[in-house]
């Protein structure tokens, strides 16, 4: 049985339909992400799973619990929203006692459990210090315990990298592939990063406008943007020059350049026939061959769904 279930899920604000019909279903231990420009819909769907929310119409389910089963639900689903603060006076330790506190956990469990989310996140060490002076990587760290601290079997997580510098999200990405990898627990989260959903999921849902557009395996839905790979090469002549001759090659579907690099679409079964012949025509200093990633199928998604093509990487709409 599927930890959630989603069946034809409708949630309107008054005039605003946030959700319109939307199916899903997700088994234990799977990472998924949840894509979608703003206002799609992913931090309505997360808090129904949380139970902050009910339908107006279709049913939903966590661990066979409903919305309208309050602390029931909660005890059993970990949310990590997209801003989490905490008094800057309290310590990460005495945050997390509060957090294992008000989530029922016995006394004489408390210790252990907070001691072990704090190894989790790689917050021993700063544990007795107060949170105003932790990083935005540490307070995002933190916020993970707060959501692990009562062991849920499903973590929900709203654009959990979001303001972090480089290392804070490479650690933050290395925690959540740890605990995929060792536990089994059911993992939703939302980024417009979509490298990182490619990095973290196993699947993928693109919301838009409240509905789910595609849904899918992220290898299977990279190989559906075709047979198509991009070539970004360093040339030592004039990228403009060699990128005009290129574009008529057999091969070759679009040469743009931003000099002194020169980029390619070029069809996957003709690419080096077409880097020889590039290497013939000019000198390549370096060259890179890219597939296309889960933006090329989420700028697919929408635009086929609002029937315009989105002008950039699509990812926000504001
Ligand atoms: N409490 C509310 N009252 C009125 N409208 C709301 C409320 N919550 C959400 N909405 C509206 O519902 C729609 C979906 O919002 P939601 O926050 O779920 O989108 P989102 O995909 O999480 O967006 P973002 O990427 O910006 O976080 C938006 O049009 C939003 O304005």
């Amino acid at each position: 049985m599927s930890e959630i279930e989603l069946q034809d899920v409708e949630k309107r604000y008054g005039s605003v339909t946030a959700l319109n019909g939307v199916s899903l279903s997700v088994d234990r231990g799977e990472t998924v992400g949840l894509i979608g420009c703003n206002g799609a819909g992913k931090t309505t769907l997360f808090k129904m799973l949380v139970g902050h929310e009910t339908p107006d119409a279709g049913t939903v389910s966590v661990g066979g619990l409903t919305p309208d089963a309050g602390a029931t639900l909660r005890e059993r689903v970990g949310y990590l929203p997209e801003s989490a603060g905490f008094p800057p006076s309290f310590t990460g330790r005495e945050v997390l006692t509060f957090h294992a506190e008000i989530r029922g956990l016995p006394a004489d469990e408390r210790e252990h459990r907070v001691e072990r989310v704090l190894h989790t996140v790689g917050l021993d060490e700063a544990a007795d210090r107060p949170v105003g002076g932790y990083s935005n990587g540490m307070n995002r760290r933190l916020g993970l315990a707060t959501t692990l601290v009562g062991d849920p079997d499903v973590l929900l997580l709203d654009e959990p990298t979001a303001a972090l510098d480089p290392v804070g999200v490479s650690n933050f990405h290395d925690i959540i592939e740890a605990l995929a990898e060792e536990t089994d627990i059911t993992i939703l989260v939302t980024s417009h990063v979509l490298s990182e959903i490619e990095r973290l999921c196993d699947r993928v849902v693109i919301l838009d406008d409240g509905s789910v557009r595609v849904a899918g395996d992220v290898t299977d839905l990279r190989r559906t943007t075709g047979d198509a790979v991009t070539v970004t090469a360093t040339v030592e002549d004039d990228a403009a020059t060699v990128a005009e001759r290129v574009a008529s090659w057999d091969g070759v579907t679009t040469a743009t350049a931003d000099p002194p690099r020169l980029r390619l679409d070029c069809d996957r079964d003709r690419v080096f026939d077409v880097l020889d012949r590039l290497r013939d025509a000019t000198a390549v200093v370096d060259v890179e061959i890219s597939e296309p990633g889960l933006d090329a199928v989420f700028r697919d998604a929408v635009t086929a769904s609002r029937g315009v093509a989105l002008s950039t990487g699509g990812e926000r709409d504001d």
